[in-house]
């Protein structure tokens, strides 16, 4: 691939060892994928966080970068991590865990990379404009990025949005080229979507389109267009259950008008009511959490509001996280939708989510979820059964007398 004289620096080391390492990973990531150069990034993503899935081996890996002076060179933001960073112990996070993880946070801190530890850094401040490129690593997050903001990006690994994040460049192919963000299924949906519908359609359209790029058709008449939470939701099902990075839907995302050109030629999928109750049955393995976790992808201020007003006054019979980053979570401590939550026995929790977190060490059972992402993940990650439905369905109100 055609490297400029500057990447030619990188390359040869000049720039000394980090830079050296990364453009080497960039390049061969490029050469195995045909891209025919680099593309400069605007902003980093970056994925591999919580020590649950990167182990001592990341670990070391972090620090050795850190050591040798890696600094990123773009905004960068970090993926959540495998603990709440400030309530650890409170929440219960097994001990010995936690202090692996910090020393991981740590060394992505000393690279430059804000430690906001968050899948959803669309919410606070991590926002490319159109036609941007940039390099995200978590799947959800790069759905929603190229997506809903039109941005491009590939689906990279956690070490390719670093490198990129170090060397302020990725591999120009896949999403970054026009013809990377052809649609190539067309999904007429029939019947209206609310709450945990956009995750069963994410979930079941992924499993249909593999890595392809589907364009969605809302036919019902009563249809409410969907906003920023139910866009989050149905892209991190797309993105789990295949590997999909883009969907375009029909007068909403912004590319949509030039992949209206390209949508007559394509197979069609319909989607029914029918067909949406069947992949929300099947989601679930179990009945009656004992944990119900909220905010895959990580919640909105609007989600937590949501359930703030729901739980006034009331008492949980069952535990409740509510998963977010720490920006997110400071608006919602000053709006005082924590305390309402709290006075109800239930958390907001930051930086961590019920896949990363080692929520199979900290005595919980059945999860209960209102994402079909982590109904999906839950149970091949942490090995424990979960119920997937709507919020308010899963929580449990303890009765005046009830103790
Ligand atoms: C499951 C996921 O959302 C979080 C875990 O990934 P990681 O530990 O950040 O590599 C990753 C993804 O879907 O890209
Ligand atoms: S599993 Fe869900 S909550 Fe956890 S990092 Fe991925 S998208 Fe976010």
């Amino acid at each position: 691939m055609y490297l400029t004289r500057e990447e030619e620096k990188m390359y040869s080391g000049e720039y000394g060892p980090a830079v050296e390492k990364s453009m080497e990973i960039l390049v061969a990531l490029g050469d195995i994928y045909g891209a025919d150069g680099m593309v400069e990034i605007v902003s980093a993503q970056i994925a591999g966080v919580s020590y649950k899935t990167i182990g001592d081996a990341g670990l070391e890996y972090l620090e050795e970068l850190a050591k040798e002076g890696a600094q990123v060179v773009v905004p960068s933001t970090l993926n959540p991590a495998g603990v709440d960073l400030d309530q650890g112990p409170e929440l219960g996070f097994p001990p010995e865990f936690t202090k692996k993880q910090l020393l991981i946070v740590e060394a992505y801190r000393k690279m430059g990379i804000s430690t906001t530890c968050t899948c959803t850094p669309y919410l606070v401040g991590n926002v490319p404009l159109l036609g941007s490129h940039v390099a995200w690593s978590e799947s959800s997050a790069v759905c929603y990025a190229n997506s809903v903001l039109g941005a491009r990006t590939n689906r990279e690994g956690g070490p390719g949005a670093l490198s990129a994040a170090i060397c302020g460049r990725t591999p120009n192919y896949g999403y970054h080229l026009d013809q990377g963000r052809v649609p190539n299924l067309m999904v007429e949906v029939e019947t209206p979507l609310k709450g945990a519908d956009y995750g069963a359609l994410g979930y079941l359209v992924g499993k249909n389109v593999g890595n392809g790029v589907p364009y969605f058709r809302l036919l019902d008449k009563t249809q409410i267009k969907p906003q920023v939470n139910q866009l989050k939701a149905l892209g991190a099902a797309l993105a789990s259950s295949g590997a999909v990075a883009l969907y375009h839907m029909e007068n909403i995302t912004p590319e949509y008008v030039e992949a209206l050109k390209h949508v007559n030629a394509l197979d069609k999928l319909t989607v029914t009511r029918e067909d949406l109750n069947n992949t929300r049955e099947k989601l679930s393995t179990s009945q009656k959490p004992d944990l119900v976790c909220l905010g895959c992808p990580h919640s909105s201020l609007e989600e937590i509001k949501e359930v703030a007003n729901e739980l006034e006054g009331k008492q949980l019979a069952n535990q409740l996280w509510i998963c977010t980053s720490i920006s997110i979570k400071a608006a919602a401590d000053r709006m005082g939708y924590t305390q309402t939550i709290e006075n109800a026995g239930g958390h907001v929790v930051c930086d961590t989510c019920m896949v990363v977190a080692p929520i199979e060490d900290m005595g919980f059972k059945v999860i209960g979820v209102n994402s079909a992402k982590a109904a999906n993940y839950v149970p091949s990650m942490c090995g424990l059964d979960v119920v997937f439905d709507e919020w308010e369905n899963l929580i449990a109100i303890k009765k005046p007398d009830q103790k």
